[in-house]
């Protein structure tokens, strides 16, 4: 699957939706067992949410938005597929919460793109699924420190320390990808199921057990003028930077 939604590959609450059917799509056909993610768009895997949908909008949609969110999580956390992120650019925030949540990261060895959970550094806090990700991928350690400065970690860097699984160079991604995809299929898929189930199920029950509760804890917490200004200053400085 290649994320095709130009500058940034931003999720936008369209993004989203599109794609948690073509996953559902992808789940429901018995012939597909695997998806590898990447992007088309070039040097960028995915910017993360969608900043201007969490900046002053009405609080429908703001819970519209964060339920299109944890749906994502939710169905490709918990996807019988063999999941591969195949990272082709930089994945700040919700694009690197995208890569962890796959079973598998490889990214490409370039210097200059990053990773990581940078929320912080937006004067935001990555709530306790994002967390629960992270942590089960790097261990509590890094993922405290990462999370505390808000780090984007460059490709060596993430490979370091485990955020990903591996390095390539960029024009060599896609067939590693897809050989790792053949030697992850290779194992009857009942058993990798199981396994995964068991691995991943507690942190899913509990996002699935305080979800109306964590939807209704983003709209507090996005409706606070402080964070609204944050956002804001965020956004002018990402349009600053250009010019
Ligand atoms: C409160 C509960 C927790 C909520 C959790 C949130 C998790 C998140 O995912 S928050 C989003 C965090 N994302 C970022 O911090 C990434 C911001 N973007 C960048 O660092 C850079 O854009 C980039 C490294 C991804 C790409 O750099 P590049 O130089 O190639 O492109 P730019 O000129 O910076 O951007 C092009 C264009 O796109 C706009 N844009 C970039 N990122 C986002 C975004 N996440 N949401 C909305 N719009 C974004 C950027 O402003 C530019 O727009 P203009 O062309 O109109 O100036």
């Amino acid at each position: 699957m290649k994320f095709k939604s130009p500058p940034v590959n931003s999720l936008s609450l369209d993004f989203l939706t599109e794609f948690c059917i073509s996953l559902e799509k992808l789940e429901n056909d018995r012939a597909c067992r695997g998806v590898i993610l990447t992007s088309a768009v070039p040097k960028i895997f995915s910017s993360g949410l969608d900043i201007t949908e969490m900046c002053g909008k009405s609080t429908e949609h703001y819970a519209e938005f964060w339920r299109a969110v944890q749906e994502m999580w939710l169905r490709l956390y918990s996807s019988n597929m063999v999941t591969v992120a195949a990272v082709n650019g930089s994945s700040p925030a919700g694009g690197c919460l995208i890569a962890l949540t796959c079973d598998y990261r490889i990214m490409a060895e370039n210097p200059k793109f990053s990773i990581g959970l940078n929320e912080a550094q937006l004067g935001i806090v990555a709530p306790f699924w994002f967390k629960d990700t992270f942590v089960n991928v790097v261990g509590h350690r890094v993922a405290e420190r990462s999370l505390q400065l808000g780090s984007l970690h460059s490709a060596p860097e993430a490979h370091r320390i485990g955020l990903v699984d591996e390095l390539v160079p960029e024009e060599k991604l896609k067939d590693r990808a897809t050989a790792v995809m053949q030697q992850w299929l290779a194992l009857p898929d009942h058993a990798r199921q199981l396994t995964k189930t068991m691995m991943r199920k507690a942190v899913l029950d509990r996002l699935v057990a305080h979800r109306e509760e964590d939807v209704q804890n983003f709209i507090s917490f996005i409706s606070k003028e402080s964070i609204q200004k944050s956002l804001r200053m965020y956004m002018e400085m990402l349009k600053k930077k250009k010019s």
